[in-house]
């Protein structure tokens, strides 16, 4: 196996008095689909950020695709910026833009695609997300919640993202576009070799998509693992959290052999 996608050592988070993360380490690997879960507050959103390079962990260090995020120059952080792509929680469309207008403006912004090369990679990707050519007409106010969602990842898979970090994607969504959007976000890796880093509290998207749990809780990982064995941990969050008639239905459901990473 080559080097992970992402590596974290040794991280620290730390505002003012309040320890947010307490020496984090962890390994993505190529191909696989991460799920990070943890209580409201416990820094997954922080963490991301710091993946990402929009946020500098108080100590430690953060390496994507192979290079130290920190030691990069802005230039140089742009370009591998390039090589991800984002869905954030609130990552809302721009409401004035067209969905084609939406997916081609990371295109636009590199400035070295003509108009018809831009056309057809938001076709390709439009398609590649399920939605229909004359859907690149509507403006974002007229979609449903899931199609939302789809253009966004066409929009942050628009330059042929390696990374694909999801921030609660499933969220406002009902249960069949959850359902649906997780079967999206499978059908995608395995396609294109994704990994993706995934911070959900949703408990069907846990057991279907991911390959492995991240669990932040108490300032730390307390597991990484996949979700057949988080759950037998004895810690009061894993109780919780999988507690009751969903987390039996997900118990269930993880006792299914999962996809491999890559698809293979
Ligand atoms: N820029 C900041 N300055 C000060 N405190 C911050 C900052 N960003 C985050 N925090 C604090 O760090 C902690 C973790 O926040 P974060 O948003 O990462 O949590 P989360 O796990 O994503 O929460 P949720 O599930 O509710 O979205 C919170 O206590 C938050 O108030």
């Amino acid at each position: 196996m080559g080097r992970p996608a992402i590596e974290v050592q040794g991280l620290w988070t730390q505002f003012g008095n309040q320890v947010v993360h307490k020496d984090l380490t962890l390994a993505v690997q190529r191909g696989e689909i991460l799920g990070i879960v943890g209580g409201s507050g416990s820094g997954k959103t922080t963490l991301l950020r710091e993946l990402i390079g929009l946020q500098p962990p108080s100590r430690g260090r953060v390496c994507i695709l192979g290079e130290d995020i920190q030691r990069l120059s802005a230039a140089e952080q742009r370009r591998l910026s390039q090589r991800w792509g984002v869905l954030f929680q609130q990552g809302a469309l721009f409401s004035a833009l067209s969905v084609f207008d939406n997916i081609a403006f990371p295109l636009r912004e590199l400035r070295t695609l003509d108009e018809a090369s831009i056309r057809d990679l938001v076709m390709l990707k439009l398609r590649m997300v399920g939605l229909r050519p004359a859907d690149a007409l509507k403006m974002p106010a007229e979609l449903s919640g899931g199609m939302v969602k789809r253009v966004g990842l066409a929009r942050a898979l628009a330059l042929d993202a390696e990374l694909l970090f999801l921030d609660e994607p499933t969220s406002g969504l009902d249960p069949v576009a959850a359902n649906a959007f997780d079967e999206l976000i499978g059908h995608v890796r395995d396609g294109l070799g994704l990994t993706v880093v995934m911070i959900t509290h949703d408990l069907d998207s846990l057991a279907t998509v991911c390959d492995r749990v991240a669990v932040l809780a108490d300032q730390r990982f307390i597991a990484v693992a996949p979700l057949a064995e988080v759950v037998q941990l004895a810690h009061p969050f894993i109780r919780d959290f999988f507690h009751g008639e969903r987390g039996d239905r997900v118990l269930r459901a993880a006792a299914q052999p999962a996809s491999s990473p890559g698809g293979a």
